[in-house]
């Protein structure tokens, strides 16, 4: 019998899993897929390796005729050789640290059957406590035709980028997806239902990103249904409601993720789930004694993301391993859109602080007057700070390639609640980033 045993290896998992074992507990890890999961291996390694090309060439994009005359180009082929070789190995080694913990790894589908039982491929494991690290599983849309769609991790395999590329919704997935197709030298078009992208993040900031996507021939069509997708001569064809037509060669359905709950046996258990996931109460516990759940699977507020994630498992090990037996207490998180420009952002929202004005203040500043983006001629970027009656730093939101190094930055100053006289004591490089925005908080 385990002390604790998984059920799926992705960072949700992995990142409790090895804690415990080191503290001593006997620990298993369930996977039938890579280990790792969605982050390692199709989600957010493998989309930073096909963005890198693309970051590097608005850089130097920006210094034309300051420095560099060319652009280079993308090779797509290329490009997807090195993410293979890159996340190709990750799988592996993912297995291996697990291995090396100590941590039992069984490989294929888990389907509980009893409080303390998972059934494998006809063998029965039990645990004194299970955890469900299920993840999500792609949103595909319920229409005719919907064969012909793609998902986040086809589009990450192609191994040429079709010239005209239609894209299903305008959330993380679709956004950062038509920035790197665009860059590819795809002919881009977002297909929205509503009228409001990237829902989460500081509007302002995204409609800039929306007007620089434009200005490099991205197209966005808001406001329309699509009804069916039909293969025609020369590739697609996407229809919808008021006669709207599309044609396209590869259409990606990014219209969202569903948590992965209806096959691993949670309703032998009357595992109580909603439509955002698995309901834990604030330890992580499900409505079965001795059941919990991390990671995206977890019907929860905050973002489903890689270190959120992380924190969970952690939290668990903490908790498993009695170091604690408080509620879950989750930080600030910094949630990013990897766009070309970025959009990073942490904390209490301008728009939240806007409406509040007597409790916040809310400053902005234009990157174009800032002689260290000068440097870069990087003109469209802005931070807006948000801060308490006291003065306090408790958000922020940047629109800039460095996007995520800044918020990354104001991260422990607002975790911390550090005071502007605590934060002048920080003696950083000069030039660097830091010493770009830290007058400023
Ligand atoms: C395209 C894309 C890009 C992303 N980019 C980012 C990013 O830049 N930054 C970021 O923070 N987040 C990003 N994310 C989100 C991030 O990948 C997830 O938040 C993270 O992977 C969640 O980890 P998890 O452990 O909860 O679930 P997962 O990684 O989904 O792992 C769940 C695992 O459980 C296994 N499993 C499920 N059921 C069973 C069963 N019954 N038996 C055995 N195994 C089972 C699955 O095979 C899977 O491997 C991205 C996601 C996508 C799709
Ligand atoms: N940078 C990151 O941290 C990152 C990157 C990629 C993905 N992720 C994570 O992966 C998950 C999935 O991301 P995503 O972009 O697929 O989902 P999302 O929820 O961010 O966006 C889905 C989009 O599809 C639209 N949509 C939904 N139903 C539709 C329909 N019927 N027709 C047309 N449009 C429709 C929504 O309005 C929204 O714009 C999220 O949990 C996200 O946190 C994170």
């Amino acid at each position: 019998m385990f002390d604790v045993l998984f059920i799926g290896s992705g960072q949700g998992a992995w990142n409790g899993a090895i804690p415990m074992s080191q503290a001593g507990l006997k620990v298993a890890v369930i996977e039938e897929g890579l280990f790792g999961g969605v982050c390692s291996n199709r989600g957010c390694n493998a989309k930073i390796t096909l963005d890198k090309p693309v970051e590097l060439m608005r850089n130097i994009e920006q210094l034309q005729g300051r420095g560099f005359d060319t652009v280079p180009q993308i090779n797509w082929p290329d490009l997807m050789a090195h993410k293979h070789e890159v996340i190709g190995r990750l799988a592996a080694s993912n297995e291996q640290k697990l291995v090396k913990a100590n941590v039992q790894v069984i490989k294929g589908h888990a389907t509980l059957t009893a409080e303390h039982t998972v059934l494998v491929d006809n063998t029965e494991y039990t645990a004194e406590k299970i955890v469900l690290a299920l993840g999500q599983l792609p949103h595909r849309l319920d229409i005719p035709g919907q064969n012909y769609l793609h998902d986040s991790t086809d589009f990450m395999a192609l191994t040429k980028m079709p010239q005209r590329l239609a894209i299903i919704g305008a959330g993380y997935v679709g956004m950062e997806f038509a920035a790197i197709a665009n860059a590819a030298g795809s002919d881009v078009t977002v297909v929205l239902r509503g009228h409001q992208p990237l829902r989460e993040f500081y509007q302002p900031y995204v409609e800039r990103l929306i007007i620089s996507l434009r200005n490099r021939g991205v197209k966005f069509l808001y406001d329309q249904t699509i009804d069916s997708v039909t293969e025609v001569a020369d590739g697609f064809r996407l229809q919808g409601a008021n006669q709207f037509a599309l044609a396209a060669d590869y259409i990606v359905d990014a219209t969202g993720r569903l948590p992965h709950v209806d096959d691993s046996g949670l309703e032998v258990l009357k595992i109580a789930t909603n439509k955002n996931g698995i309901e834990v109460d604030d330890h992580l516990q499900t409505n079965v004694p001795d059941i919990y759940a991390t990671g995206d699977v977890v019907a929860k507020s905050q973002p489903k993301i890689t270190p959120v994630a992380i924190f969970e498992a952690q939290y668990l090990a903490q908790l498993f391993t009695g170091q604690t037996t408080q509620p879950i207490n989750y930080p600030s998180i910094a949630t990013t859109v990897f766009t070309s420009p970025r959009i990073s952002q942490v904390g209490v929202s301008p728009t939240v602080a806007a409406q509040s004005p007597l409790q916040y203040t809310v400053e902005t500043f234009d990157y174009s007057e800032d002689w260290f983006r000068q440097v870069q001629n990087e003109a469209d970027g802005s931070l807006t700070l948000v801060f308490d009656q006291e003065h306090i730093l408790v958000g922020a939101v940047e629109y800039s390639n460095e996007a995520v190094d800044t918020i990354n930055g104001l991260l422990e100053i607002i975790e911390l609640r550090l005071t502007h006289e605590q934060v002048q004591r920080f003696i950083y490089t000069f030039p660097s980033l830091q010493h770009s925005y830290f007058r400023k908080v």
